[in-house]
């Protein structure tokens, strides 16, 4: 859809503009709101991803994750589909599917009952989410229903109005550096915490 090619050259356009130390201290803000959310608290395993090009880094939620005994796995791209393996080190990161950081060998997980950080290109406080359209994690969750859905984002990405698609799964929550957008309220309700 020609409005989702926008939003993207949109928001890459301003993720490049970041500085990198911008970009790891609002990744170190944000951080600091998922590990209080009840939902990470609860959570044994942690699906996160790894990030690249001034995406919300991760790195900082994962070390916290490791730390508190917490099981972390990152997606690989293999055919249409996502694979995920469990990571106990960034070492078995490597560039892969279009320099995406992903893991080289190791375990394979196939977790139904874990904390999903989702990445994402645009937002909007419906919790809709545009991603870079290659539909995996929609394809994903699909067959994982179970698995609870927090987006992060950084504050620019979330926008008034993002278009949506019936095969979209949403994230129940989106930390931003400066918000939580849980859409179990009403409107997406905004929570400031
Ligand atoms: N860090 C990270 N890992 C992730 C994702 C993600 O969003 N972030 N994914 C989430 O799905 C999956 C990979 N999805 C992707 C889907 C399409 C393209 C792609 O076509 N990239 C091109 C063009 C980008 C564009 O201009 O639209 C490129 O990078 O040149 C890349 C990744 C799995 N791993
Ligand atoms: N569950 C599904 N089954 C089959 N096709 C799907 C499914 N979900 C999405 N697709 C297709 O995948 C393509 C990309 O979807 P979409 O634009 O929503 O990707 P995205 O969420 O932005 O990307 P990503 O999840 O990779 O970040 C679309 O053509 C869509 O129809």
């Amino acid at each position: 859809m020609e409005e989702k090619r926008l939003i993207r050259k949109q928001i890459f356009a301003a993720r490049k503009q970041c500085a990198d130390e911008q970009v790891e201290e609002w990744s170190r803000q944000l951080t600091e709101r998922v590990i209080r959310l009840p939902e990470f608290l609860q959570a044994d395993r942690v699906m996160a991803y790894a990030d690249y090009n001034h995406e919300v880094m991760t790195r900082f939620i994962i070390e916290e994750a490791w730390k508190s005994g917490r099981e972390v796995a990152v997606p690989k791209v293999v055919g249409k589909d996502m694979v995920f393996y469990r990571l106990t080190d960034f070492s078995q990161l490597a560039p892969g599917y279009f320099g995406i950081p992903e893991p080289t060998e190791g375990e394979t997980v196939d977790w139904t009952d874990a904390l999903m950080i989702m990445p994402g290109v645009a937002f909007d406080r419906e919790n809709h989410r545009v991603g870079y359209g290659g539909g995996f994690y929609d394809r994903f969750l699909e067959k994982h229903p179970d698995i609870q859905r927090v987006a992060v984002a950084f504050d620019f990405q979330i926008l008034d109005q993002v278009p949506t698609e019936p095969t979209d799964i949403c994230p129940q929550i989106i930390v931003t550096q400066s918000n939580i957008y849980r859409n179990a309220l009403p409107k997406g309700g905004l929570i400031n915490e």
